[in-house]
C-alpha cells in the first residue's frame, strides 16, 4: 500500500457526519433530497433559498436542517450581506461561511445519485470524503492515476520522498447525463450525454489552473474556506453563472510572491498550490438532469466568456506581498490585484474586489480572525 495513505480504501470510510455540512443553493424544491436519503440523512444540511424569500420551500421530513433565505442572510450579515450574491448559484458560498464544520459538500438540487457501470448506486459523498481524507499528488504525476487507491500505487520512477503526498484540499467529482457544458456548447450540442464512466481520481497539478464547477464538490473548509468566495454574480451583475470558476481560480491560483522594495523574489503560492495542498478531480459521478436554460444561461455567461481571456493569464501572474500569513491575508492581497489589474476590463471588477474585502470581514466575524484560523503554513501537519 502507498506510504502516506490516511486510510485504506479496503476499511469503511469514516462517515464523518459530526465534522461535515451539505451546502445546497436551491430556487426550486428539495424533492431530489428523497433520493439521496440513505446517504444524506445522517448530515446536517445547510440550505440557502435564493430568489424571493416569502416563497416556501419544504424539506423532506426526517433531515436536520437549517434553511437561510435572502431575509436571513441580511440578519446575518447587515450590510455585509451585499457579498452574498442573488438568483445565482452563487449564494451557496453563505452557507461554506456559516458552518461550523470542518468539511463542506455541495451539491446542486437538479442531480440525483448516478450508477456506475456494473449498476450500483454510487455514493458521492463517500468518494469525496476518501478523496479528502486521502493525501494528494500535484508536485509529480503518477501514471496510474491515485496511488492511494486500493489496487493501485505509485509507479516505477516516481520519487519515494514524494510519496507522503500532501493534504487534500478540494474533490472536484463529475457528472453523467449533462455535463456541465458552458451555454454556446449547450446550445450547439443540445442532445449531447455524457455516458462515459472513468474510473479514476487526478491530482490536478501544482501550478495548473481548472474549470472547477460547484455542482458536485467537497473541500476542507478548514483549509481553504476563506478562498471559496463564489464572488458576485446574477441580480445587478453584468455576470452569472462565473461563481465557481472564479472561486476555483482563486483557490487554485499560483501566487508568486514579488518583494520589489527588497529586490528579491521568493516564488510562493499560496492557498492551494503554495502549501501544497491538493486538488482532486474524477470520482465521483452524480446524474445531473439539468434545469437551467442555455438561452437565458448565455446572456448570464457572455462577459464571462470574453473576460476569462484575461482572467487567466492574471491569475497565472498575479503577485502577493510575504506578510500575508493567512488565507485570508492572501485573499485580501489577490482583491488587491484584482483592483488594480482587473479593474480596467470593466469597472465591475472594482466592485468584485471590494466584495472580496467584505466577505473575508464576514468571515472574520463569522469565524474568528485570520491569525487564528487558515494559517499557511509549509508544514501540512499543522
Ligand atoms: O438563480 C439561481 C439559479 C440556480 N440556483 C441553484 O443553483 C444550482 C445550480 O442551478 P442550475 O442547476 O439551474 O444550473 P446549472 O446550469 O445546471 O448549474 C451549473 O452552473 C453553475 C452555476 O454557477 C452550477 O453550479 C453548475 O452546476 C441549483 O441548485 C439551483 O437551484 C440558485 O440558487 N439561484
Ligand atoms: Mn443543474
Amino acid at each position: 500500500m502507498a506510504g502516506g495513505a490516511a486510510f485504506s480504501d479496503a476499511k469503511p470510510t469514516p462517515i464523518l457526519k459530526d465534522e461535515l455540512d451539505i451546502v445546497i443553493p436551491t430556487i426550486r424544491n428539495l424533492d431530489f433530497l428523497e433520493m439521496w436519503r440513505p446517504y444524506f440523512e445522517p448530515y446536517h444540511l445547510i440550505i440557502v433559498q435564493d430568489g424571493d424569500p416569502s416563497r416556501t420551500v419544504r424539506v423532506p421530513d426526517g433531515f436536520d436542517y437549517e434553511l437561510f433565505n435572502r431575509n436571513d442572510i441580511n440578519r446575518i450579515l447587515g450590510p455585509k450581506a451585499s457579498c452574498i450574491s442573488f438568483k445565482d448559484s452563487a449564494c451557496r458560498c453563505f452557507g461554506y461561511l456559516v458552518s461550523k464544520k470542518k468539511y463542506i459538500f455541495t451539491i446542486d438540487d437538479d442531480c440525483f445519485v448516478a450508477k456506475d457501470p456494473s449498476g450500483k448506486e454510487i455514493n458521492a459523498l463517500e468518494q469525496h470524503v476518501k478523496n479528502l481524507l486521502n493525501p494528494s499528488t500535484p508536485l509529480f504525476f503518477n501514471t496510474l492515476y491515485d496511488p492511494y487507491r486500493e489496487g493501485a500505487d505509485f509507479v516505477r520512477g516516481y520519487p519515494f520522498s514524494l510519496r507522503e503526498g500532501v493534504p487534500t484540499a478540494v474533490s472536484h467529482g463529475l457528472w453523467l447525463n449533462i455535463p456541465d457544458y458552458d451555454a454556446p456548447t449547450q446550445l450547439a450540442k443540445p442532445l449531447e450525454r455524457n455516458t462515459r464512466f472513468v474510473d479514476a481520481v487526478l491530482t490536478i497539478p501544482k501550478g495548473t489552473l481548472f474549470p472547477m464547477c460547484g455542482m458536485n464538490l467537497a473541500f476542507n473548509r478548514q483549509l481553504i474556506g476563506p478562498a471559496m468566495y463564489f464572488g458576485l454574480m446574477g441580480d445587478g451583475q453584468p455576470i452569472g453563472r462565473y461563481d465557481d470558476m472564479w472561486a476555483g481560480w482563486c483557490m487554485k491560483v499560483n501566487l508568486a510572491l514579488s518583494i520589489v522594495a527588497l529586490n528579491w523574489i521568493v516564488v510562493r503560492k499560496v492557498i492551494c498550490d503554495h502549501l501544497g495542498y491538493g486538488v482532486k478531480t474524477g470520482l465521483p459521478y452524480i446524474w445531473h438532469s439539468k434545469a437551467s436554460n442555455p438561452f437565458v444561461n448565455l446572456k448570464k455567461e457572455y462577459n464571462g466568456i470574453f473576460w476569462q481571456e484575461e482572467l487567466i493569464p492574471f491569475f497565472q501572474s498575479a503577485v502577493l506581498t510575504k506578510e500575508c500569513t493567512t488565507v485570508q491575508k492572501c485573499y485580501l492581497e489577490l482583491s488587491k490585484q484584482v483592483k488594480a489589474k482587473l479593474g480596467k476590463i470593466d469597472p465591475y471588477f472594482l466592485k468584485l474586489a471590494d466584495a472580496m474585502v467584505t466577505w473575508v470581514e464576514a468571515w472574520d466575524e463569522l469565524n474568528g480572525s485570520g491569525e487564528n484560523s487558515s494559517n499557511l503554513t509549509n508544514d501540512p501537519e499543522k
